[in-house]
């Protein structure tokens, strides 16, 4: 049986970065081959990066990227790298896209995959499913392709496919297995989710038995807007044997030997099947680079515990957006509480402490320990810290207008607003807004006051994990023998905005441990009102609660992006009308 060194390159591409993303491929198809790689794999649409939305109605930029691609084959060749056969995900067309006047069916952009050798494109595939569901759209985009593309690569025929063709049965893995591949390849933009690589793995192992082939499984790393991809980039054997296994969160390159089936016929043309779908078959010409050395074994790294998990998640988010947004800094107000703390640590973990600055801008309501605890955090987290009184601003205002109630609250979370607003614009900070998902659910948060910033890093965090990532980072900074960042005393004290004289959110909300579980039934879980209470919460908290989710949504429209941790995130996970009368309790 022949044997291939493959080499997954788990990287970090970022949208619309066309020659950036390009030089990525050629620094990490070096490496592979100088690693003795004999196939290259890299995520889906590497080239231009994922996902680049509306940016594909564009012809320019399909242009680019299909010129992009070309010269990309070209410079691999001229980098003494084109007899190493290179599969890369990029942007395609073959026609106006559907949207315009002079579309014709069956013809548009295209989600592409194209493997390159020798300088030349030699065998391209489009995207036969394209997910249309939770933050995808690809309906919107892309013209499906009815093809299934076998590249005979050093004597072992190898079926491409691209992300969502791996989570249909009886679609291109059952084509594979009827014509006979070895290997199915799979490149992969498929973000991360709580708890997705424990349907991941299983999936995967599922289709290599659909398609009698080993599957090799690239998936991308970093984040773009309120996705983050993860990695966990696998190799898994025709008979369900996990292969190897990327770590999560970080690029990588896993270089495996794969023992393969040998082609079992002369390379042909385009054929037709029973299912009706077309073959074009394709072959990589000549001897492949030998492998050298010793076995290469991928190893097989076990994903992280959840909330380790989440917080790198969290990390990775915030910094590429920070990053690839080209910010120095990030600024917020530390009040003491546990969701600016829990965000001051991400932002450390993210950038450093010379990155972040907090500022603390105590009210004639701030308790003392609101300030000895913002100042607790800083020391331990040696972020830049600042104070900022803001009463007199208050009373400026309230001199020149009059003021009560509500409207004074709400005042001083705008003031804070305004500075911090103030210090992005002199300093270049991006500002960071702090709401927990709990918050945004009900709409706990003061329209252009705390709820002001341009990135959320929290933002689909309820605020029960909130509280158990505070826990689990201290105990992780303890077990390391580091300062746990997080001030003991802002995980411990009840939840307050400090607007009023002795101020609590249970004033005014349910305890977390009783609303999360509603707020997960009804937003996460898509439950209505007797859903709800048929799971055993009472009734008129139940009715509380969704009123209050229902009449926030104008919050959320208008609310800073953030991080996608779970299933549903506000956002494009879950659409609704601003103005709606429904109400589950009639
Ligand atoms: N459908 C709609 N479409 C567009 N805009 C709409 C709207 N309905 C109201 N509005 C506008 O929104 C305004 C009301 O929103 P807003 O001004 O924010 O005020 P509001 O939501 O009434 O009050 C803020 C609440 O959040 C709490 N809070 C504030 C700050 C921090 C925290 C915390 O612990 O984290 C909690 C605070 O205690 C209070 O209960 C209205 O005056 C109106 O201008
Ligand atoms: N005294 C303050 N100084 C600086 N920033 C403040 C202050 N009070 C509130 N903020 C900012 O407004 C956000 C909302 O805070 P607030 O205390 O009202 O409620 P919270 O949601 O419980 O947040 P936290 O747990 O961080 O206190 C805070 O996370 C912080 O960024
Ligand atoms: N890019 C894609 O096709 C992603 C869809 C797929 N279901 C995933 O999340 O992995």
């Amino acid at each position: 049986m022949p044997t291939l060194r493959l080499a997954l390159s788990q990287v970090n591409p970022s949208v619309g970065d066309l020659a950036g993303n390009a030089g990525l491929v050629r620094r990490w198809t070096r490496r592979a081959a100088d690693a003795g790689a004999q196939l290259v794999l890299f995520p889906e649409m590497t080239l231009t990066g994922y996902p680049v939305e509306d940016l594909v109605f564009r012809r320019s930029f399909v242009a680019a990227s299909q010129a992009a691609l070309r010269r990309l084959a070209a410079d691999l060749a001229a980098d003494g790298l084109g007899e190493l056969p290179v599969v890369v995900g990029y942007l395609d067309a073959d026609g106006p896209p559907q949207i315009s006047s002079d579309a014709q069916p069956g013809h548009g952009a295209r989600n592409a995959a194209a493997v390159l050798h020798r300088g030349e494109v030699v065998a391209t595939y489009f995207k036969h499913h394209l997910p249309n569901y939770g933050v995808f759209d690809e309906d919107r985009y892309f013209v499906p392709g009815d093809t299934l593309t076998v590249v005979r690569v050093g004597g072992v025929d190898v079926a491409l496919t691209i992300c969502e063709d791996l989570w249909q049965a009886g679609g291109p893995f059952a084509v594979a297995r009827q014509a006979g591949v070895g290997l199915v390849v799979t490149i992969n933009g498929s973000p991360y989710e709580l708890n997705k690589d424990d349907v991941r793995l299983p999936l995967v192992r599922r289709r290599a038995a659909e398609a009698g082939a080993t599957v090799a499984y690239v998936n991308m790393v970093g984040a773009q807007d309120e996705l983050v991809f993860e990695g966990d980039s696998m190799i898994m054997g025709a008979d369900g044997t996990l292969l190897a296994r990327a770590p999560q969160f970080v690029e990588h390159l896993l270089l495996h030997d794969v023992e393969l089936p040998a082609a079992p016929e002369p390379v042909g043309g385009v054929g037709e099947l029973e299912g009706g779908m077309r073959i074009v078959r394709a072959e990589v010409s000549g001897p492949l680079p030998p492998a050298p050395g010793e076995v290469a074994v991928g190893g097989i790294t076990e994903p992280a515990a959840d909330e380790a998990e989440v917080w790198q998640a969290l990390v990775l988010g915030l910094r590429d957006y920070v990053d690839k947004n080209r910010f120095p800094s990030v600024v917020l107000g530390l009040s003491g509480g546990i969701d600016s703390a829990v965000v001051a640590a991400l932002s450390v973990d993210a950038l450093g402490p010379d990155r972040v600055v907090g500022v603390s801008m105590p009210s004639q309501h701030s308790s003392e320990h609101s300030r000895e605890d913002a100042e607790n955090l800083a020391k331990r987290t040696g972020l830049d810290y600042r104070v900022q009184p803001i009463q007199p601003m208050v009373d400026t205002f309230l001199a020149n207008l009059s003021l009560s109630g509500l409207a004074v609250e709400n005042l001083q979370a705008r003031v804070r607003g305004v500075l911090l607003m103030a210090l992005s614009n002199q300093e270049g900070h991006l500002v960071l807004t702090t709401g927990n998902k709990s918050e945004l659910a009900v709409g706990y948060s003061t329209l252009y006051g705390d709820s002001v910033g341009g990135f959320n890093p929290i933002k689909d965090v309820w605020k029960t994990l909130v509280w158990r990532l505070a826990k689990w980072r201290n105990a992780d900074a303890a077990r390391r023998g580091e300062t746990p960042p997080i001030p003991e005393n802002s995980i411990g004290k009840p939840p307050s905005a400090e607007l009023s004289p002795g101020q609590l959110d249970s004033d005014t909300l349910p305890d977390y441990d009783v609303l999360d579980p509603i707020l997960i039934g009804y937003v996460d879980g898509d439950l209505g009102r007797a859903g709800l209470v048929e799971s055993g919460h009472d009734p008129a908290v139940v009715d509380h609660v969704l009123r209050m989710v229902d009449t926030a949504e104008y919050k959320r429209r208008q609310s800073a992006p953030g991080t996608k941790i779970s299933m549903k995130a506000f956002g494009r996970d879950r659409r609704l009308p601003i103005t709606n009368r429904w109400r589950e309790d009639g």
